[in-house]
């Protein structure tokens, strides 16, 4: 059930109108509607979410995650606007705040010419305080990927889709997940390949393939899968996958420097990546890495 603050957003069913599809994320498809109470297409527009399949285990989830999304209020995550119970009040609806500009991949792949190191720094400082955020709130993301990163504007970036997060119980510092799913690997920890361990350090290493994508304009020739593939062998299937990933990390193998990378960046990346998940910077660390190179930056531009 949710609660009285989470209860006052309804949005009747009858006045959201869907204009498009804006895409998937787990297990769910997003919309754009217009909530348009006044008949008069005055509404505002929001992005509404919707289980595609009503499994129950599906539907359990996707409550978790509206509880998730609710109780999350930072600039750099994506706004919960409330909830629309369809007809039956069997499936519900999530509606959020819409984000023009879309997913940073295609808005990287369309802006890669005008995009600069000081605004793919500005983003990564973005999503590392709102990841900062999520860790306070003992909440372990999961799936910190681009294609779950929103564009707000040409000076904002969010967090997106928290169909995978998880609360890390308060006596342990790190969440075990039984299923495996639809498992994003490329992006996983070792700990999270070998063990299902998944912690704020896990997402950490995320971060940094977030930033291998981001400083490879998320071009799709250079994305996390298709360069690991290129190492451990495009003809190797199913879980054997992880399990050859995981042995070229042990023996230190690592993503490589996107072309024109700036080396304090790449170091960031490669500190992300370091295999023992306490020898991994905090997002705090990272915040003030990300800080001094803006700084350089500045410095630079300044000659
Ligand atoms: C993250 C995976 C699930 N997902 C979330 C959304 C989403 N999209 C948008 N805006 C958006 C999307 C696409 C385009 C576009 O031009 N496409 C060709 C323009 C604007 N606002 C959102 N607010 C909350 C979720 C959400 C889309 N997919």
């Amino acid at each position: 059930a949710l609660s009285k603050q989470q209860q006052n957003e309804v949005y009747e069913e009858r006045h959201l109108k869907f204009i498009s599809s804006l895409g998937k994320g787990n297990f769910g498809r997003v919309d754009l509607c217009r909530y348009d109470p006044l008949g008069d297409n005055t509404g505002e527009l929001v992005a509404v979410k919707q289980l595609q399949s009503n499994k129950q285990s599906n539907m359990a989830d996707f409550q978790k995650e509206i509880q998730t999304i609710s109780s999350l209020h930072c600039d750099y995550i994506v706004k919960y606007r409330g909830i629309c119970y369809s007809a039956g009040r069997l499936s519900m609806r999530l509606v959020m705040e819409f984000l023009p500009f879309g997913s940073l991949i295609s808005y990287m792949e369309k802006n890669k010419l005008i995009i600069t190191t000081r605004r793919m720094l500005l983003f990564s400082s973005q999503i590392c305080k709102g990841m900062e955020y999520l860790q306070n709130l003992h909440y372990v993301h999961r799936d910190l990927a681009a294609r779950n990163i929103l564009v707000s504007s040409d000076t904002l970036v969010k967090i997106a889709d928290f169909g995978l997060t998880k609360i890390v119980p308060l006596n342990k510092d790190y969440y075990r997940v039984t299923q495996s799913g639809e498992s994003p690997i490329f992006w996983y920890a070792p700990e999270s390949l070998s063990e299902y361990k998944f912690s704020h350090k896990s997402d950490v290493w995320s971060f940094g393939v977030l930033l291998h994508e981001l400083f490879s304009y998320c071009e799709l020739s250079r994305n996390p899968k298709r360069l690991s593939l290129h190492r451990i062998g495009c003809d190797i299937q199913g879980a054997m996958m992880a399990v050859h990933l995981f042995n070229a990390l042990r023996e230190d193998w690592r993503l490589p420097a996107p072309p024109m990378c700036p080396p304090k960046v790449f170091s960031m990346m490669m500190q992300c990546w370091a295999f023992n998940s306490e020898d991994r910077p905090s997002f705090s660390y990272l915040q003030d890495l990300i800080e001094s190179s803006l700084q350089e930056e500045r410095d630079g531009a300044k000659g």
